[in-house]
């Protein structure tokens, strides 16, 4: 019998409290647990201060959890990004500006020591066709995507990034996403955090819905659509029944009486909205009390 793989991801219990400048204290992840295999393409949406770039922290070694454990194929996380088995896109980091795209991977690839990384990090991250541009002269889209290039360097397992698309127009965010999904054909395993519930319900096999520190939501895309949302029915009437003031109410009481189809043209049938779902899920979520985050932080 084969033993399972070991998880990209496991946290138990993941907990970490803050405690802010006015000296109170703020749960920003509680108790979180999680299991993410290799190879799963797995969004964190939730609305601002929700806890995602706080669990990205805790899964990247640059925040320690204050409760709980945390690991990242089977060790700790600074050991996976030592070894090169995760990178991250995050939301701050630098690029330097007088650097061109392809100076700045060649860098990044000296760091690592895999300079023969350097053209397919280019090529994946569809940066080519600026490679010899400087930093400066690209777009807020065009630098995300160097970033996402300087992530591939170490050839990761798993990538973590966070809003990658923040501040991109809809053609960028298109753009980056169709990279990612060429590059996530091949295996890698990719978590990344989101408002843009398009982005979860375009690209990820599974969402994990985050309100106030805690998942509300948990399973397949489509599945968290279907099971909070509503589902929308919409019809275009034929044009007789069409006035300059709208429907003609007699047919529309006809319509509600009628099981049967009237005419009606073009009957669509819409799957309920991931949209639905957040705003039910987050609106009825759980809020951690202040007492729980002062014990948190004793
Ligand atoms: N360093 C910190 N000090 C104090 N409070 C913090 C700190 N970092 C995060 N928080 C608080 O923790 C909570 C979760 O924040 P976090 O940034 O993880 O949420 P988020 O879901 O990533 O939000 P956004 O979508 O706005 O980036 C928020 O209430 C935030 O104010």
């Amino acid at each position: 019998m084969t033993s399972p793989p070991t998880p990209a991801i496991r946290t138990t219990g993941l907990h970490k409290a803050f405690r802010r400048g006015d000296g109170s204290a703020v749960v920003a992840v509680d108790d979180l647990d999680l299991t993410i295999d290799p190879g799963e393409i797995v969004a964190f949406l939730g609305p601002n201060g929700a806890g995602k770039t706080t669990t990205v922290d805790m899964l990247l070694g640059l925040t320690a959890p204050t409760g709980g454990t945390v690991e990242v194929f089977g060790t700790t996380p600074h050991r996976a990004v030592v070894d090169g088995r995760v990178s991250a896109l995050m939301q701050t980091g630098g690029l330097l500006p007088d650097f061109t795209v392809r100076e700045t991977v060649r860098a990044i690839a000296a760091l690592h020591g895999r300079p023969e990384r350097v053209d397919v990090a280019i090529e994946r991250a569809g940066v080519g066709g600026i490679a010899d541009r400087l930093v400066k002269a690209c777009s807020g889209g065009e630098q995300q995507r160097l970033k996402f290039a300087l992530a591939l360097v170490p050839d990761p397992d798993l990538v973590i990034l966070d809003e990658p698309t923040t501040g991109m127009d809809v053609g960028a965010r298109h753009e980056f996403w169709e990279t990612m999904r060429a590059d996530a054909a091949d295996g890698r395993t990719v978590v990344f955090a989101t408002h843009y519930l398009a982005e979860a319900d375009a690209f990820a096999d599974r969402t994990v819905l985050m309100s106030r520190g805690r998942v509300v939501a948990d399973g397949a895309t489509a599945d968290v659509r279907a099971a909070y949302g509503t589902q929308t029915v919409t019809f275009r009437p034929p044009a007789h029944v069409v006035g300059t003031n709208g429907l003609d109410e007699a047919w529309l009481d006809e319509v509600r009486r009628a099981v049967a189809p009237l005419g009606i043209l073009e009957l669509e049938v819409a799957s309920a909205s991931l949209e639905a779902a957040f705003l039910a899920l987050t609106a009825t979520a759980p809020t951690s009390s202040a007492t729980e985050a002062e014990e948190a932080l004793r």
